[in-house]
């Protein structure tokens, strides 16, 4: 834990490759030595040189390992002032989280797949529904009727 504090306008000197520095959900890194490392290139972290990184880095679904790369960097705790910019994003609860609601997503998806099923089985049953009957003849050979109807279903 850095227990060193730095202002955002502090921070916000440390704009140049050889000296980089990003705030990410309020702590202040040092990537400086990083930055030729970095497997997203090291345009995207001079981009966010000196300035708060959090959404950028959000954004990306960096994995565990960016996170404990990331720990190593840590040189001060960012000291927010009024009117300092806010990242949009919140801290992510751990690490890789599982949302809330991925259950629902999962129910969703059964829903669909079951709703399916129903209305192509029924439309099946409708519309391959098929008399299976035996016409019954008289003497001189005219259609007198159906006799043993069964309705088959298609299934
Ligand atoms: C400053 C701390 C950062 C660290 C320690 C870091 C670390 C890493 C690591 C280890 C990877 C490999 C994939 C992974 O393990 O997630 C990665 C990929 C990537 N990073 Fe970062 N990153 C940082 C910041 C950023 C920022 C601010 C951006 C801005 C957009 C960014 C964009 C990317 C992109 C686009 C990739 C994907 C590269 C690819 O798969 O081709 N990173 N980063």
């Amino acid at each position: 834990m850095a227990t060193k504090e730095l202002t955002y306008d502090e921070v916000s000197d440390h704009n140049t490759k050889k000296n980089l520095y990003v705030v990410i959900h309020d702590q202040v890194y040092d990537v400086s030595n990083f930055v030729d490392e970095h497997p997203g290139g090291d345009e995207v972290l001079l981009d966010v040189g000196g300035l708060d990184a959090t959404e950028a880095f959000e954004d990306v679904g960096h994995s565990d390992e960016a996170r404990e790369i990331l720990s190593g960097h840590l040189v001060a705790k960012l000291k927010r002032k009024p009117g300092d910019p806010i990242p949009k994003v919140a801290p992510p609860a751990g690490t890789t989280t599982t949302s809330p609601d991925a259950g629902f997503g999962v129910g969703i998806y059964a829903l669909i797949l079951i709703g399916g099923l129903v209305a192509f089985f029924g439309y099946r049953a409708v519309w391959c529904c098929e008399v299976d009957a035996d016409v019954v003849m008289d003497d001189r050979g005219v259609s007198r009727g159906f006799q043993d109807m069964d309705e088959v279903f298609c299934f």
